[in-house]
């Protein structure tokens, strides 16, 4: 059983880019105005730290350690929650972010498959977890699932047989995959402690009727403040508003996927967006061009209007 103090990672919250300086270092000045605009214009409360979307894994250990500490000092007292993601490819590094991240005050860990040699089965997988989990027992923990990137399709339904007896701090999964039976079996089999939220933000809508707990992903950063109007009217049952607003994202990414969708082009988005200067993504990655980074953006002001901020408050 969870403590009675203990957060769960609920609601909407914004997987951050990692902001870098034109040369490509980690540019931790921007870390405080970006966590400004999270709050005061889209309303997001809390965020998914080093993740996918903060290409954690064009990261080294020592910029992971350092981009958590930013985060989650400059974000106390204004955020609800900074989950930072301690996933590596080798178990050694896993353990060492998650220590890092217990004595940075973090609200939770959240591991990804490593994706190069990959878990066969389901007890290979939380074998891997259980070993990082323990080395940050006091931390809430839990398991992300984003096959599409990991090419790690072990059921998650299965994942979850008997796992709190092998790490007692598990506390749900961050879902970002398309099978929604798979998600559906989570849900039908979670305790009441744990926490599933769902991270595909084009089909948000169908992850709520399946029963998330909440949502993580890249695209809150810039239409968090619809979003919440989204859950706000999910819960109101107001089915016609929550589609409305599902069916805008879908068609401002079905634009941008047209052109060529990636990290590069979304991080481009929330840049110009927001007014931050987040950088460029690292290499493999390259930037948008600034022509595709004008037209999506235009597409984005036709859909969500100019400024998306005034349903923040
Ligand atoms: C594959 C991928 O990057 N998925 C994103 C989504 O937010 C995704 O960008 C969005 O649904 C648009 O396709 C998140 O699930 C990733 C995420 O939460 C993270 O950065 O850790």
């Amino acid at each position: 059983m969870a403590p009675a103090a203990e957060k769960r990672m609920t609601g909407l919250v914004a997987a951050t880019f990692t902001p870098l300086t034109p040369e490509g270092e980690i540019n931790l000045s921007m870390i405080g105005p970006y966590i400004d605009y999270l709050v005061e214009k889209q309303n997001i409360k809390s965020i998914f730290v080093n993740g996918t979307t903060g290409e954690s894994m064009s990261l080294s250990v020592a910029e992971r350690k350092a981009l958590a500490k930013d985060w989650c000092h400059k974000a106390k007292g204004k955020m609800d929650q900074v989950v930072v993601h301690v996933g590596c490819m080798t178990l050694r590094d896993s353990q060492d972010l998650a220590r890092h991240a217990a004595q940075i005050g973090a609200d939770g860990i959240a591991v990804i498959s490593p994706s190069f040699f990959k878990p066969a089965t389901a007890a290979a997988l939380t074998a891997f977890l259980r070993e990082v989990a323990l080395a940050a027992p006091t931390l809430p923990f839990y398991y992300y699932h984003i096959p599409s990137v990991t090419g790690v399709n072990v059921p998650v339904r299965d994942v979850l047989i008997g796992i709190e007896e092998l790490i007692p701090s598990f506390r749900g999964i961050k879902f970002s995959g398309n099978d929604l039976m798979d998600f559906g079996q989570c849900v039908s089999n979670s305790r009441p402690h744990w926490s599933l939220v769902y991270g595909v933000d084009e089909q948000l809508l169908a992850g709520l009727a399946m029963g998330a707990n909440g949502a993580v992903g890249s695209t809150y950063n810039y239409v968090g403040c619809y979003f919440n109007t989204l859950m706000t009217a999910f819960e109101n049952g107001d089915q016609l508003q929550a589609r409305t607003i599902q069916f805008k994202l879908q068609e401002l990414l079905c634009f941008a996927m047209k052109i060529g969708f990636d990290l590069g082009v979304n991080k481009q988005l929330m840049s110009d967006v927001s007014g931050l200067n987040l950088g460029p993504p690292r290499l493999p990655l390259i930037q948008c061009p600034p022509d595709n980074a004008k037209s999506i953006l235009q597409k984005y002001h036709s859909l969500f209007g100019t400024p998306c901020h005034s349903e923040a408050q």
